[in-house]
This record gives structure tokens, sequence and C-alpha cells, in this order.
């Protein structure tokens, strides 16, 4: 697998607040990676930075081999906020990013994918007609639909309760093994990252990023694996955060 994102000597900051000063990251094809730091650390930052949103003060950010200069068209971008349009029924949001890229017929692909997303009987419906976690899966079923090469998602499971949570992560789980992209979601939830990255990258206290292989990282039921929440734990001391209640 060769290198897909390639972060070299990126410096960005923000008024006079440095985030990252000469940040090196490389990104294999293909690999789900969690990003896990503090909060302010400079999470989204990233994302943003290599979404091509946000330009970095120094160095370079390569994707493909590719300056970054602009988004990109493969890329797809789970925002925290959704960014559902309240006159998108679900079965228009998703439709849009292949109506956008010209698509003509794209009524299967997206009846598919309702199903896929266990919603099939609410494509008609509007945002303010589903509960929040139906609107996270229409808002992760329209940024996988488009079969991005690299998927970047802000805490795509937040504010959702335990079981709700469990359903989408099986999902972007199924959805990663399926389309092999590259993805980098962003997580304050240690048993996530463990349940959906591949690879651990953790923000330090000095904007640097370390990373770790994730042993647990595709087995069927992590949670009954020997050493599961103590893996949790030694990556919470890493981080300096509280030990899991
Ligand atoms: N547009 C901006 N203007 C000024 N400061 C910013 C801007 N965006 C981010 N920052 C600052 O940069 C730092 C990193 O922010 P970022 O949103 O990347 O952190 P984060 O790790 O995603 O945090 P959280 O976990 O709380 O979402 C923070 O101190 C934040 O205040």
């Amino acid at each position: 697998m060769g290198i897909f994102v390639q972060i070299k000597d990126v410096t960005v900051s923000f008024e006079k607040q440095k985030v990252f000063d000469r940040l090196n990251l490389d990104l294999e094809e293909k690999v789900a990676y969690a990003l896990i730091g503090k909060s302010g650390s400079g999470k989204s930052t990233l994302l943003n930075l290599i979404a091509g949103f946000l330009k970095p003060d120094q160095g370079i950010i390569t994707i493909k081999g590719l300056t970054l200069s602009q988004p990109r068209k493969e890329t797809s971008f789970l925002f925290q906020e959704l960014g559902l349009f309240p006159w998108q029924t679900v079965r228009e949001a998703i439709a849009m990013p292949l109506k956008i890229k010209g698509w003509k017929d794209y009524d299967q692909v997206v009846e598919d994918m309702i199903k896929e997303i266990g919603l099939n009987g609410h494509g008609h419906k509007y945002p303010n007609e589903l509960s929040g976690g139906e609107r996270q899966r229409v808002a992760l079923a329209r940024t996988l639909v488009e079969k991005p090469d690299l998927l970047l998602m802000d805490e795509p499971t937040s504010a959702l309760d335990a079981m709700t949570k469990e359903v989408l992560q099986k999902l972007i789980l199924k959805e990663q093994k399926k389309q092999k992209g590259t993805l980098l979601f962003v997580t304050h939830d240690i048993e996530e990252a463990m349940i959906l990255g591949q690879s651990i990258l953790m923000i330090n206290d000095e904007g640097g990023i370390s990373s770790l292989e994730n042993a647990y990282y595709g087995i069927k039921n992590p949670r009954e694996q020997l050493g599961f929440y103590d893996a949790c734990i030694k990556i919470r001391i890493a981080l300096n955060m509280e030990v899991l209640g």
C-alpha cells in the first residue's frame, strides 16, 4: 500500500496561536485512521487542511502525489453540523452529490443506499421528520454514496445514544471494508477509535502526532476481547485524559 496523503513541514497558526509547527504525517492508502486528542489540540484543523478548506501558512500537503491547492471532488467530508438542508428529503439529500457529478440514472443507487442505512420507507421525509440518529445516517449516506477515495469525518457518532452509536459504527465499518477508501475520523471516544480505526493517531501536547497500530480492529466483538479496556485505558493515560468510567 502506498502513501495517499502526505503532510510535509506544515505550520498553521490562528492569530498568534500556533496549532501545528512543522507537522509531518503520512496516511496510507485504504487505511482507516482514528484521530484523537484533547479539545483544542487541532483535530478539526487537521481535517480542514486535508480537505483543502484551510491552507497551511508553511509546508505542503500532497494527495496521491499531487499538491493540494483546493478541495478535491474525490474527497468527502462529514461535518459535525451534518449540513442537511431542511428543504431536501432523504432521497434528495443522498442524490445531491450524484446530481452534482452529472450522473443521470441514480435512482437505484440512492434507493440501495437508503436500504443500506436502514431507512427504507423514510425516503420522502424531511430532516425535521427524522430522529437525530436517522439524520446522522442520512448525512453519512450522502458522503458514502459517491464512493470517495478519501473520507474525512468529524465526530461521526457524537451526541448519539449507545445503541444508535453502535448501528452507525457498524455501518461505517461495513462501508469502509466494502469501499476501501482512506478514512480519517475524529473521535473523543477511545472505544470508537479502537472499533473503527486500523491505526490510531494521537495529537500530543506539543502539536506532534504519534501513531499506534490497533490490534483490535476488525475483531467482531472487541468489547469481549481480553485487554480491550486495558488498551483503552492506556490510550487515555497517554492522552492524559480521564480514565474510562
Ligand atoms: N478559524 C479559527 N480562528 C481562530 N482560531 C481557531 C480557528 N479554528 C481553530 N482555532 C483554534 O485552533 C485550535 C485548534 O482548534 P480545533 O478546532 O482544530 O481543535 P479540536 O481538536 O478539533 O477541538 P475540539 O475537540 O474541541 O473540537 C483551538 O485553540 C481553536 O480555538
